[in-house]
């Protein structure tokens, strides 16, 4: 995850005047390609300050490889992505604004409490006096409903609970933008509710800029102000989850309602694909 705070950091959260308002995201134009693999082909859109966005598509289609243009992981073959009009692709922009992913597996450490995975960033950075920092990571702890857990480490934890000190951690960052990988993955399904009710909490409670990578149609229809769909590197659509639900494109209603048929099979469908 990128840091986000000014390589000067002070020494008070007090002293700290961070600019807490959410980001616009632009993307314009963008393709990537990785050899002679064009993984993502002119994609353009943009996410206005503290909207849900939810990026949905099948595997491969390259939403991640989207995501990390966006924190300034890859940079572009062609266009430009940038966030709060500054360029993605440079690193000064991680300093400028403050962004947290949440990792699809969280990229907790067991070694430390999850009272000290939340602090870390915080001492790091020198964002305050302990006094100050116990007051944040209690605050997060909180929201979260995990003020249980604080004193145990990651790797006791349900899945579901360490996807909680994941976004908790996140939180305590204070981002502008907030983006999240496949934060329901590996959910049952009232766990996938519950952390996209979380999500679409904090958005209201902060006004933080959202984009969410899901396969979850769910958490999509849910929670998102609008919904992009990416098929093998183009954005075949964005739309309201209500558009959504009203589509006719049988590309959009087959990838959000995909009917089991055993008479034809897709995956013989994909060995035809393959040897024609
Ligand atoms: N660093 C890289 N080098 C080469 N190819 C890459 C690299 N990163 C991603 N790819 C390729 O780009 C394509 C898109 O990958 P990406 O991880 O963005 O898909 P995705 O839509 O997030 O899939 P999933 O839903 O399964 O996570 C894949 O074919 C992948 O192999």
């Amino acid at each position: 995850m990128p840091n986000t705070k000014p390589d000067a950091a002070p020494t008070s959260a007090s002293q700290t005047k961070r600019d807490e308002s959410p980001v616009a995201v632009r993307i314009e134009g963008l393709s990537k390609s990785f050899g002679a693999h064009e993984v993502l082909r002119n994609v353009s859109l943009e996410v206005a300050p503290g909207e849900i966005f939810v990026l949905m598509g099948p595997s491969g289609s390259g939403k991640s490889v989207l995501l990390k243009h966006i924190v300034g992981l890859e940079a572009p073959s062609a266009g430009r992505v940038t966030v709060d009009g500054l360029d993605a692709a440079d690193p000064a922009t991680r300093h400028a604004v403050h962004m947290a992913l949440v990792f699809q597996a969280g990229a907790l450490f067991n070694s430390l409490s999850v009272y000290d995975n939340l602090a870390l960033y915080l001492r790091e950075h020198r964002l305050g006096t302990e006094t100050q920092i116990r007051e944040k990571v209690r605050h997060a702890l909180k929201i979260l409903s995990l003020e249980n857990a604080e004193r145990k480490s990651p790797a006791e934890l349900s899945g579901g609970m360490r996807k909680r000190v994941a976004i908790a951690r996140a939180l305590v960052m204070e981002p502008q933008l907030m983006l999240y990988d496949e934060p329901t993955s590996e959910l049952d399904p009232i766990m996938s509710a519950t952390i996209s009710e979380i999500i679409a909490t904090l958005k209201t409670q902060t006004r933080v800029t959202t984009i969410v990578v899901s396969h979850d149609r769910d958490l999509a229809l849910g929670i998102a102000d609008r919904v992009g769909i990416l098929m093998q590197g183009e954005l075949l659509t964005i739309a309201t989850p209500a558009e959504l639900r009203r589509s006719t494109d049988p590309r959009i209603s087959d990838f959000l309602n995909p009917q089991i048929n055993l008479s034809s099979p897709r995956f013989k469908q994909l060995e035809t694909a393959k040897t024609s």
